[in-house]
């Protein structure tokens, strides 16, 4: 890519942050906690996500994230504290109202299933179709634009049985855009992506929230990612809040050290000027 390009790019996700910044918070979680019997999973959880922005949610396995993520999508309900999505608590929404405004993707996003592509990503269009199947609005043409820009119309009659987990993940990633949701939560979606999909999947993302502003949340482990394409980073540590703030104020290496118990190297990136780190091995 030329550097032209890449700076405008650069530029054009800056203004974007400082938009989203200015704009109105669309997540709010209030002084939430949530328990699982008697283990306090979370607790003492305040955050808010304002419309357009990209948050990298980070912290050590067993930290909360999942759960985190479950309140935001309002699979589980908070033990105290409450979760606003555009200023009303989560539980007053209907489940199709959600569906509407919050589509969720999870690592492996989609089993093997005898599906054609085309079927799976016509799948998202459900919280726009009414009691008979039918689709209220353009869902035929949403599904062909969504299929092109992914690039997955010469696959559109195959099977999911018949790709490869980074080609059903992009799949995954189509049916939740036909969904038009207006915030994506993402659980660790890169897991199984080889390193060119991991950017890949990255850039589509990058991409889709550039041409539409939408909000996204997502679980990442990898915090070198994290870093290069989230506005801010939330981590937690044992189910508190342990930083939140920008790529520049949480990947520092205090931070990785005291979260994960590691030695990094802390360089920055040549190209993006932001932190990045090499991890060490034992001498
Ligand atoms: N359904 C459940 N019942 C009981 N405990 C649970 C349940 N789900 C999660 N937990 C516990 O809550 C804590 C947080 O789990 P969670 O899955 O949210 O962490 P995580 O940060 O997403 O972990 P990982 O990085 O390993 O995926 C863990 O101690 C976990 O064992």
């Amino acid at each position: 890519m030329n550097s032209r390009i890449q700076a405008e790019q650069q530029k054009s996700s800056q203004d974007l942050t400082a938009s989203a910044r200015t704009s109105a918070p669309v997540l709010e979680v209030k002084s939430a906690a949530k328990a699982y019997g008697d283990h306090m999973a979370l607790r003492n959880i305040d955050f808010t996500v304002h419309s357009g922005e990209w948050w990298g949610i980070v912290g050590p396995n067993g930290s909360g994230k999942s759960t985190l993520l479950h309140l935001l999508s309002g699979v589980l309900a908070p033990s105290s504290g409450s979760i606003l999505i555009k200023g009303k608590p989560v539980k007053e929404y209907s489940r199709r109202a959600l569906s509407r405004l919050i589509a969720v993707l999870q690592q492996d996003g989609l089993p093997e299933i005898d599906y054609s592509v085309r079927d799976v990503v016509a799948m998202g269009r459900y919280p726009y179709q009414d009691w008979l199947g039918r689709d209220q609005s353009d869902g035929e043409e949403v599904v062909d634009r969504v299929l092109e820009q992914l690039e997955l119309s010469p696959f559109a009659d195959r099977l999911l049985t018949e790709l490869s987990g980074g080609q059903r993940q992009r799949v995954a990633l189509a049916k939740v855009m036909a969904q038009e949701p207006e915030i994506l939560l993402l659980d660790e979606p890169t897991t199984y992506l080889d390193i060119h999909y991991q950017l890949q999947f990255m850039e589509l993302l990058a991409d889709w929230r550039r041409r539409t502003g939408i909000t996204i949340v997502a679980v990442l482990h990898d915090l070198n990612l994290a870093s290069l394409f989230c506005d801010s980073i939330y981590g937690l540590r044992a189910g508190e809040s342990f930083m939140q703030g920008s790529p520049d104020e949480c990947v520092t290496e205090e931070h990785l050290r005291s979260l994960f118990q590691v030695d990094p190297v802390m360089i920055r990136h040549p190209q993006h000027e932001l932190p990045q780190f090499l991890l060490k091995k034992k001498d």
